[in-house]
């Protein structure tokens, strides 16, 4: 069996594959001492695990040990690359770029073979843009929406609100309404903002991917959802490590 891992700065997202078929998946919390919990007894069967990470570097190394002591086959990161099938990474350093960003955008481009917008609204909102000839056209980074909502209540003494998620952007008449309204406020400025770049770059479609990509798309993100992506393109790039 083989274990795919997209490791976030939120959540763990795995997947247990056999012969390139899906035999279960789920996620844990990265916060938690196990987050692989839900699979423990199936590690033993592993003949290969497969990691995407942008995790810190202590818990990259956790999450190696605990690996590396119950699985018996290979474990292998992936990272950000230069280049693959014809997919170009901008990024001059690109050991810099987030491996789920690279990952992500892979797994797009194998899915479509053409410009799309990829966006994956995690802890932190990625939003990468790749031209039909497979050139990375560049992309932005900005706080996640629950990112969002901690800064306010951690930074500002005077607001207390209860987050909710419902989408509403009439002007707000209290504290938890100007900030939850405020949130759907900037989910609906990202989503415009999305749209217009991907009008004026010719692009084809939009890609979403993250916890909070229904949020995005409840506000009118027209988009396709894909809940795995990241674990998408790195089974991809796996595959055809091995495969070559
Ligand atoms: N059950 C959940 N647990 C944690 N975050 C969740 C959950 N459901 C939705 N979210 C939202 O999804 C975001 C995390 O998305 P995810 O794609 O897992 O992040 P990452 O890839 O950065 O670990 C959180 O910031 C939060 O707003
Ligand atoms: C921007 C990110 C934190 C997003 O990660 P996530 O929200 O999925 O945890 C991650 O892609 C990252 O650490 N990037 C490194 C910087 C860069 O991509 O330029
Ligand atoms: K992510």
């Amino acid at each position: 069996m083989r274990l795919l891992i997209d490791a976030g700065n939120t959540r763990l997202k795995w997947r247990l594959e056999h012969d390139l078929t899906v035999i279960s998946q789920g996620r844990g919390s990265m916060s938690s001492d196990h987050p692989l919990s839900d699979i423990d007894q199936y590690l033993g069967t592993v003949s290969r695990v497969a990691v995407s990470t942008v995790a810190r570097e202590d818990l990259r190394m956790a999450l190696d040990a605990y690996l590396q002591e119950r699985v018996p086959g290979e474990v292998r990161f992936y990272w950000a690359e230069k280049e693959r099938l014809g997919l170009r990474n901008s990024y001059s350093n690109v050991s810099a770029m987030g491996a789920d960003r690279w990952h992500g955008m892979y797994g797009a481009w194998k899915k479509r073979g053409r410009g799309c917008a990829v966006i994956d609204a995690g802890s932190a909102i990625t939003i990468d843009y790749v031209s039909d000839s497979g050139n990375h056209l560049g992309g932005y980074i900005l706080p996640g929406l629950a990112m969002m909502f901690k800064s306010l209540k951690t930074d500002a003494a005077r607001i207390a609100f209860e987050p909710n998620h419902a989408v509403a952007l009439e002007p707000g008449q209290s504290t938890g309404e100007c900030v939850n309204h405020g949130m759907s406020w900037v989910s609906l400025a990202i989503a415009q903002q999305l749209h217009r770049d991907v009008e004026q770059l010719g692009l084809s479609d939009i890609l979403v991917t993250g916890g909070d990509a229904s949020r995005l798309q409840a506000v009118g993100l027209n988009a396709s959802e894909h809940p795995s992506l990241v674990l998408d393109g790195l089974g991809f790039i796996d595959h055809e490590v091995f495969s070559a």
